[in-house]
């Protein structure tokens, strides 16, 4: 089970065969950082990659970000041993890709038995076979390490053999059905990269469609889209004044023991509660981190 309060804001994947990355790494504002050994990392460099992702997490320095470690699928040459050498690693997670069922969850659970119980399994929607087990994978996040969904487009465009376009047309109904699927089991869930990244406004224009869609945060490919991301998926003044409005107005004598009460003019319900209080505590967290 995901940590909810804990902000996701951005999440900055690097090769963790790129040096001069990992060296950027601890001095970027991003909430969580992914040092990938998979797509991002040649053939050749798989085994260089994955001791100076190691190295990497032993030596430190990442302060309040999350580490996590992208391994290889389970069923390639390198998968087995990625999962056993991150095991030991001072991570906060392992992202699992290509999840095509449960039992891929399952398995790689069962490989990190032995691990500190502080490491979480993250999970990549981005295969065409996963998608009609979406709620079974999530349910995984109850009696399994899996904490968090990570959207990969890029791959599902490539299986469904789709256009992906700003506006991301084909995968809209992908996207909600991951959100439900992770929030009926309190799985957080991140959205996907965006490969324009030389474009901030092509790419500020699908982190708020993320937003929207209900994602925590957004993955990222180059420091220069942290930021961005930072601002679209940070709490508004206005949705934070009116959560301290909401929480304020119900804590009222006047009010106790009512669901349903009138807040500036808007009607709150105790839900709106429940959400103004998990806003208040993420934007406590984000000034934290800070
Ligand atoms: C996309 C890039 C290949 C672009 O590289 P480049 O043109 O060299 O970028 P810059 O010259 O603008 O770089 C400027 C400096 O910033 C550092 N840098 C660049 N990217 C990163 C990064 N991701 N993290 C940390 N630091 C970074 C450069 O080293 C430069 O530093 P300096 O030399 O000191 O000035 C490149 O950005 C890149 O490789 N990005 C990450 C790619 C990656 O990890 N891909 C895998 C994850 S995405 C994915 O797999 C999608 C998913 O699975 C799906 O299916 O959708
Ligand atoms: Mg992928």
């Amino acid at each position: 089970m995901s940590d909810i309060a804990r902000p996701r804001r951005s999440a900055l994947y690097m090769p963790a065969s790129n040096a001069r990355a990992l060296a950027k790494a601890r001095s970027l504002p991003a909430d969580v950082i992914i040092l990938d050994l998979e797509d991002a990392v040649a053939p050749e460099a798989k085994e260089i990659a994955r001791e100076a992702a190691i190295a990497a997490a032993a030596e430190g320095g990442f302060g309040h970000r999350e580490l996590i470690i992208r391994v290889n699928a389970l069923d390639t040459p390198w998968g087995q041993d990625d999962v056993a050498a991150v095991a030991q690693a001072d991570v906060d997670g392992v992202l699992v890709p290509k999840v095509n069922r449960p039992s891929d969850i399952t398995a790689c659970n069962a490989a990190l038995a032995d691990a500190p119980s502080r490491l979480r399994l993250w999970a990549m929607i981005e295969t065409c076979a996963v998608l009609p087990h979406l709620d079974a994978l999530a349910a995984l996040g109850r009696s399994t390490r899996l904490s968090t969904f990570v959207m990969g487009v890029n791959d599902l465009a490539k299986e469904m053999r789709a256009r992906l376009t700003p506006e991301r047309t084909p995968f809209l109904p992908i996207l909600t059905f991951a959100v439900a699927a992770a929030r009926a089991h309190g799985v957080a869930i991140l959205d996907g990269v965006c490969n324009e990244f030389r474009d901030l406004a092509v790419f500020e224009a699908e982190a708020r469609q993320g937003l929207l869609f209900g994602f925590d945060g957004k993955t990222l490919i180059h420091p220069d889209q942290v930021e961005p991301c930072n601002a679209v998926f940070s709490p508004s003044d206005e949705e934070l004044a009116w959560a301290h409005a909401v929480i304020a107005a119900f804590a009222l004598p006047e009010n106790a023991g009512k669901g349903a009460i009138r807040v500036e003019g808007r009607m709150a319900e105790l839900l709106h509660l429940e959400q103004a209080r998990q806003l208040v505590a993420i934007a406590e967290r984000i000034a934290a981190s800070a």
